[in-house]
């Protein structure tokens, strides 16, 4: 950097008559009175060598463009400084030397009288080169064009680097250029507008054209409504004219930038360098050509609106948005039109439009209008690395940004797996569960540091969790007693879960005594001692409920209910999603859920409590319902085929094994303590277990989280007898959870939520800790 700042300085300080000062001095004698007498007389600050240095750039080299590879070098040196990817630097490197030869080569052409100084010695032999060979105006043309074409793409990625780091300014002039661009294509549209007049005079019944309704804008990012020609002039029979105009939504365009381009290497607790892995682990794949099939577009709008028309639904609007994967249809009714008819037609379109996976939104939520998704001609495989590769992504200020996948509007979807807390997928056998578990791992590995998260990988199936074996050293929790990086047999399972959920007790007691309320609020008093986040993922939740039951079921429901203050959230998959296997109180405690495709409406409304899954078209398609909204949304799982995964985590692998010991820790007993619990409910309450009902800590729970100190509630959801019921409210009255007795009135609750509950029920005897 320093050098490249020397060269600069004395290239640009570079004064001509300097030249005659030091020519005369020999080089032997720069030491003697001579010298002391020519750096007296030059004009440049930079002393002898500098005024070498510029004259040889100036002169001898190619003039003044040569500033353009000194500030390539300059920035080479601020990349190793910052030690970020090099890769950025020598594109710009390799775009100075061409563009530094080809001004000066332009400078050479110049007729003025400093062109010698635009050119140097190189430009000018280049100039005559060019202009011997093409004449003026050919070399002229050629330099123009060379110069042009990197520049533009160069000058594009960086427009978009800028632009992403100051959004709101930046963005001016792009949305300035939509607006002018907006005008032009309403200009054009009126001039195109008598050729779908006549149609609608020819059927006055039918609904006259329409102007484009107002684009709606989707967090920040302009909605163009453009028109297809072939839909407008409707020259061939393609879309014949049913008076309705189609206004196709653009797509959503995201920010790129490049992940390699910030600190890869980063110092871990125990002073040791990691490497976060480079995108270029991950491959590019076939890039969608973005082209919109209008053929296919404007056939399904026809049939749609055909199919609509003879059960007299008549349709005022219509607007499509062209996803990844499908085509939605937002249709505007007439005012008359019962939404019910539309939802009802569901077999019906999907027989006239031939297609699988046409699903139906009656209403889509917070608009006026009814959506059908129909699947598109040629369906676009999202790459895992293009969806990684985006400024939503790099800059993400999620806790655990995961990546689940692209909107209909193309829009890269990302959320927080803390906000999530946990996160239920299920679909039948090869929907796209173990892609969307490797991409969600990927997005963490890509986004988070060792000392940041940790897995724990359940992998009954055994093929599908392998590859992270690799990152034993790094990110994977040991369990005390067993070597398994990735578990598999279900026993072990349920043990791992169990010492995770001993985790989870005492890092209550250790929040407890930091007087913090979660891992959150933790993390930011004790920078020192953070704890880290433990992600438990579950790949096929049937096996381990078929062989290990409720003794699995309760941890992971334990773990729903309460792991997410202390940071632990658990990701769990299944294949077979029916009521035994994601029984009530599981689901009841994952809120947020991916459906990938199922095989009936029935599975569907397991998982999501709605129809809609059973329409997906498998590979990646799917409803994630999140927690924080009322209905699923339809989103394009990215794709990451094995060996991008093999190659990711062997990078990691291969890296110094961290020193820093990830043990969980597991009591002496606790296995056999709560191994021989009756009903497998945990015993750990005090001195007084032997005569406290085993239903007491799931009672205890219950009340607290509904706060209703009712007998009847226990009843029915414990179900327990009535006698059973009422002793075990006495028990909660007397260590003090809910109040005395008062008449019929349910008792008040004394503890005010699950957190404060765990902290008692829990409190440990002095020799475990
Ligand atoms: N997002 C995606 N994009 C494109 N193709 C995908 C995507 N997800 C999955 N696929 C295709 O579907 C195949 C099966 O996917 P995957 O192994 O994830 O299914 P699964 O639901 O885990 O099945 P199983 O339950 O039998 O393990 C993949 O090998 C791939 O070809």
């Amino acid at each position: 950097m320093l050098s490249a700042l020397f060269l600069a300085g004395s290239t640009i300080t570079f004064h001509p008559g300097d030249q005659a000062v030091y020519i005369q001095l020999p080089w032997y004698d720069i030491l003697g009175p001579a010298a002391r007498d020519a750096v007296a007389h030059i004009q440049t600050p930079f002393g002898l060598l500098g005024a070498r240095v510029g004259s040889f750039f100036v002169r001898s080299f190619l003039g003044f463009p040569s500033l353009l590879l000194f500030s390539a070098v300059f920035y080479w040196g601020l990349s190793l400084f910052r030690s970020k990817s090099l890769k950025s630097a020598l594109i710009f490197f390799l775009y100075s030397v061409l563009m530094s030869l080809d001004l000066a080569a332009m400078g050479g052409l110049t007729p003025f009288a400093f062109s010698d100084l635009l050119a140097g010695y190189v430009g000018r032999m280049l100039a005559e080169m060019f202009s011997t060979l093409l004449g003026a105006t050919g070399a002229w043309a050629l330099l123009l064009a060379i110069a042009a074409v990197p520049s533009f793409y160069l000058g594009r990625t960086m427009f978009s680097r800028v632009s992403a780091g100051v959004a709101p300014a930046a963005a001016l002039p792009s949305r300035l250029f939509s607006r002018i661009g907006n005008v032009f294509r309403a200009l054009g549209k009126k001039k195109n507008e008598p050729a779908a007049v006549p149609a609608a005079i020819a059927r006055p019944a039918e609904a006259s054209v329409v102007p484009p309704p107002a684009p709606e804008r989707l967090e920040g990012n302009a909605h163009l409504p453009y028109s297809t020609p072939a839909l407008f002039s409707s020259p061939s029979g393609v879309s014949r004219d049913d008076g309705v105009e189609l206004v196709v939504q653009q797509a959503t365009h995201e920010t790129e930038a490049d992940l390699d381009d910030r600190k890869l290497k980063v110092k871990t607790k125990d002073r040791d360098t990691y490497r976060i892995p480079s995108i270029d682990l991950l491959e590019k794949g076939p890039e969608g050509d973005g082209v919109i099939d209008e053929v296919h577009l404007a056939e399904s709008k026809r049939r749609l609106l055909e199919k609509l028309s003879i059960y007299k639904i008549e349709v005022k609007r219509i607007q499509a948005t062209v996803g990844p994967r499908v085509t939605l249809f937002e249709m505007e009714l007439a005012p008359d039109v019962k939404v019910s008819r539309v939802t009802a037609l569901e077999n019906d379109l999907a027989m006239a439009l031939a297609a699988r996976g046409i699903r139906i939104i009656a209403p889509i939520p917070g608009k006026n209008a009814v959506g059908v998704e129909i699947p598109n001609s040629r369906p676009e495989t999202v790459m895992l690395r293009s969806v990684l590769q985006v400024e939503k992504f790099k800059n993400s200020p999620y806790t655990l940004p995961i990546v689940l996948g692209k909107t209909i509007s193309n829009e890269v979807y990302i959320d927080d797996l803390t906000a999530m807390p946990h996160l239920l997928i299920a679909g039948s056998t090869g929907s796209g569960k173990s892609v969307g578990i490797n991409v969600i791992l990927s997005s963490l590995l890509y986004s988070c540091t060792p000392d940041k998260v940790k897995f724990v990988l359940i992998d009954p199936k055994r093929v599908e969790l392998f590859h992270y074996q690799h990152l034993k050293n790094h990110f994977l929790l040991r369990f005390p007693g067993f070597d398994e990086q990735i578990v598999t047999e279900p026993q072990k399972a349920v043990y791992a879960l169990k010492c995770v959920e001993k985790e989870m007790e005492l890092r209550y007691i250790r929040l407890e005594q930091a007087g913090v309320r979660n891992i959150g609020d933790f993390n930011r008093s004790n920078p020192i001692d953070a704890m880290y986040y433990i992600v438990v993922v579950i790949d096929e939740l049937a096996d381990l409920m078929i062989t290990a039951g409720r003794d699995v079921e309760e941890p992971i429901t334990r773990l729903a209910q309460l792991a997410r203050a202390v940071g632990i959230h658990l990701i769990v998959a299944t294949q077979r999603p029916s009521v035994d296997i994601i029984t009530g109180i599981i689901k009841a405690n994952f809120p947020s859920r991916i459906a990938f495709q199922v095989a009936s409406k029935v599975d569907s409304r397991t998982i999501l409590d709605g129809s809609g899954a059973e329409q997906l078209l498998g590979d990646g398609d799917m409803l994630y319902q999140p927690s924080s909204l009322p209905k699923a949304i339809r989103l394009q799982g990215p794709y990451v085929s094995a060996k991008e995964v093999e190659a990711v985590t062997r990078y990691i692998g291969s890296q110094h094994a961290l020193t820093d010991v990830h043990d969980v820790l597991l009591p002496k007993g606790e296995m056999r303590k709560r191994g021989s619990s009756e009903n497998g409910a945990p015993q750990s309450f005090g001195a007084e277990d032997e005569e406290r009902d085993p239903a007491f800590d799931e009672a205890a729970r219950l009340v607290v989280m509904s706060q209703q100190g009712s007998t009847s509630l226990l009843q029915r959801r414990l179900r327990l007898g009535f006698s059973r019921a009422g002793r075990v409210m006495d028990q909660l009255e007397k260590e003090g959870i809910v109040g005395p007795q008062d008449g019929s009135r349910a008792r008040d609750v004394l503890i005010a939520d699950l957190s404060e509950l765990e902290v008692r029920l829990n409190a440990p005897p002095e020799e475990d800790y």
